[in-house]
């Protein structure tokens, strides 16, 4: 049964048997989740993405430096990364993925296995022309002197130059067969330490850079690894070799000349390639970009289309589509046109090259100062060696982009969490954790102060709420409770232990948010309630849901987790403010279950949800100005009375849970 379980009108329709809906209702609508925290956020993290109303615009800078990958999966199965190089200077790069693939556990012998097949084939491939020059040699010797013509050998010869290629194919097809668990074994590591890095980053990281990006960044790097391999280390590098031993080759068994002609039309072949390729390049790349345009256009398009229906603009928003099409078109028709231009300039280079070698062969061989076989031999070198060739462009072009794809990869790689980890541990299990916060002063960037000087204290099950207008601090105070920031002065302290000494894992493991708008998974509801504790049993996971999942709203889910989690510390964040009150009502009363006997901490806007607090923190522009409960700030008839009886003004309140 696929069922929408927004907006929540609808969700009263979930039938029971629970457990059976919990493990069916898949999150279908698409709208309804939030975009980008979908491909590996956790509770925490999905929360401190809602928390956050403004984003960093400042770049990120990266600090090249020889430090190891910090990944915290290092072990056996997934063997540390080597330390990322300088910069992505080929010289650089190739050392580095050398070190990396020659020291996979079990596969590392592939690579040498790889570049001897590799060596074979190359050898075979020249090996070829050279006994073809042998044979025909012996056979225009042969009518002069009978006596010198050796059958089997002559014969042997052709066979074998007819079969080299063969064996150079064969072996190069090996060499594939051989690298290529190798080349996916190595991907595979660099994009787990990658995603385990970046996992580790810290908020501020995360919020400078879009979901899409680091996805975009871990896919290529994966790729990139064996692109590099196929381009240089199976391409460039033997390529070259093999250039260098044709022209010595043909300038010691045929004549310098030819050694010459064939060298300067593969270094033009080579030239060309790599100016037209270049050209070309900023057309794929406008070309990608506008892609991905259009893309988002369908995506906004599909995603909001009740809101295009309602404005009536199907028709300016097709129009749009098709503009963003039409540049796409140019573009690419750009590129293409390169593209023929590249081939048709390597076609010609090449047949250039082999007439020019054919003549001057054809004319020393009348003179009589070439053999027929060294012509043979000059053709069959120019052949063996146009072969790779082929591909040059198409390689050099992924080789830039690779290139490009291992400088982010290493940037990221060498960033440095801002918020390090603590090495104590915070008792996960137990009653309610006690909070002190003592002078708390933060900013976000140097600019503005939002926190001045805060003070605040729960003790074990204590409830407190803080209230304020827009902007004054509230959620703040919960980040830095969370540490996704240091203070820039005073300090944290729960259970009397200092935040910064603490395990981030142990933190993060005795705390529950139920946020405003809790981050679904495109999952099942029973998977989503499980991300709070992935190892609870089936029984608990039901229970938890029971627990929570009387209304229906992603709150209930949000809860359900928090129960299953069983928290010492439950933060509420405006938890209930989107609601109707009716519902409201009902969530209220739900989280008063799920606060008894924990440290509870509400940030709410309507002071009616909180007023049942042990305690009301009231704030004001980054300090608390008044502190009691909700009588006693009544009596005081200070800011928080005057709050109170606006609110009670304007909703018009319904009556609370007691
Ligand atoms: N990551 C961030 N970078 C820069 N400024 C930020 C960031 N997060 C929040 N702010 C700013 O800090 C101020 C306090 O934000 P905070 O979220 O703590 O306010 P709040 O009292 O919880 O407001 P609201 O009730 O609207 O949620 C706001 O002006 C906000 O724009």
């Amino acid at each position: 049964m696929l069922m929408n379980i927004f907006p929540s009108s609808r969700a009263h329709h979930l039938c029971s048997p629970r457990n059976v809906f919990l493990q069916s209702v898949r999150i279908t609508n698409p709208s309804a989740i939030p975009r980008q925290p979908l491909s590996c956020s956790v509770d925490l993290s999905s929360y401190s993405r809602i928390c956050n109303v403004s984003l960093l615009t400042t770049r990120h800078t990266f600090n090249h430096s020889n430090t190891v990958c910090t990944s915290r999966i290092s072990s056996s199965e997934f063997p540390p990364l080597p330390p990322p190089p300088r910069n992505v200077s080929l010289l650089s790069v190739l050392p580095y993925l050398w070190d990396l693939a020659s020291k996979d556990p079990g596969l590392g012998w592939r690579l040498f296995g790889a570049v001897f097949l590799l060596l074979g084939g190359k050898v075979a491939g020249i090996l070829g022309p050279l006994f073809l020059k042998f044979a025909m040699d012996k056979l225009q010797s042969a009518p002069n002197d009978l006596r010198d013509l050796s059958p089997k050998l002559v014969l042997g010869a052709l066979v074998f130059s007819a079969f080299s290629k063969a064996i150079g194919a064969g072996m190069n097809e090996m060499r594939y067969v051989v690298f290529a668990p190798l080349g996916y074994a190595t991907g595979r590591r660099v994009a787990v330490h990658l995603l385990d890095h970046i996992l580790h980053l810290d908020l501020t990281f995360h919020l400078e850079k879009s979901s899409g990006l680091l996805e975009r960044i871990i896919v290529r790097a994966q790729r990139a690894v064996v692109h590099v391999f196929r381009a240089i280390v199976f391409t460039f590098i033997p390529t070259a070799v093999e250039l260098g031993c044709v022209c010595t080759l043909l300038a010691k068994q045929v004549n310098i000349t030819v050694a010459g002609v064939v060298l300067v039309t593969f270094v033009a072949y080579i030239l060309w390639t790599i100016k037209i390729t270049d050209a070309a390049a900023s057309s794929r790349k406008e070309a990608i970009k506008i892609e991905g345009l259009a893309t988002g256009k369908i995506m906004d398009v599909l995603l909001n289309f009740e809101l295009v229906t309602q404005s009536n603009t199907r028709k300016l928003e097709v129009h749009r589509y098709h503009d963003l099409l039409m540049r796409h078109q140019n573009v690419i028709l750009d590129a293409e046109h390169l593209s023929a231009t590249l081939n048709a300039g390597q076609a010609f280079i090449l047949a250039a090259g082999v007439a020019s070698v054919m003549a001057l062969s054809g004319l020393s061989v009348t003179q009589g100062s070439m053999t027929i076989g060294d012509l043979v031999l000059a053709n069959g070198l120019i052949l063996q060696i146009s072969a790779p060739l082929q591909f040059l462009g198409f390689l050099y072009r992924d080789l830039r982009q690779s290139l490009l794809d291992l400088d982010f990869l290493f940037n990221i790689l060498i960033t440095r969490p801002s918020v390090k980890d603590g090495h104590i541990e915070l008792q996960k299990v137990g009653p309610g954790m006690k909070i002190q916060a003592e002078n708390l002063h933060f900013r976000y960037r140097s600019s503005r102060k939002i926190l001045n000087g805060v003070s605040l204290t729960a003790n074990p099950g204590e409830s407190i709420a803080i209230v304020g207008p827009s902007g004054c601090g509230k959620s703040t105070i919960v980040k830095l409770l969370l540490r996704f920031y240091y203070p820039e002065l005073g300090t944290l302290f729960l259970d009397n232990i200092d935040l910064q000494l603490l395990s981030q894992a142990s933190l993060h493991g005795a705390i529950a948010i139920v946020p405003q708008d809790t981050v679904l998974f495109n999952d099942t509801i029973y998977h989503n309630i499980t991300y709070s504790r992935p190892t609870a049993c089936k029984t608990e996971i039901i229970q938890a849901a029971k627990q929570a999942l009387s209304g229906g709203e992603k709150q209930r889910v949000a809860i359900a987790r928090a129960f299953l989690k069983a928290p010492r510390l439950l933060i509420c964040d405006e938890a209930t403010s989107a609601l109707d009150s009716n519902t409201e009502v009902e969530v209220l009363k739900t989280l008063k279950d799920l606060s008894s006997g924990r440290t509870c901490i509400f940030v709410a806007h309507r002071l009616s949800t909180i007023m049942h607090c042990d305690k009301i923190l009231v704030m004001d522009n980054g300090s608390i100005i008044e502190e009691g409960t909700h009588k006693d700030l009544l009596s005081r008839g200070g800011t928080y009375a005057n709050m109170w009886s606006s609110q009670e003004l304007k909703e018009k309140r319904e009556p609370l849970p007691k």
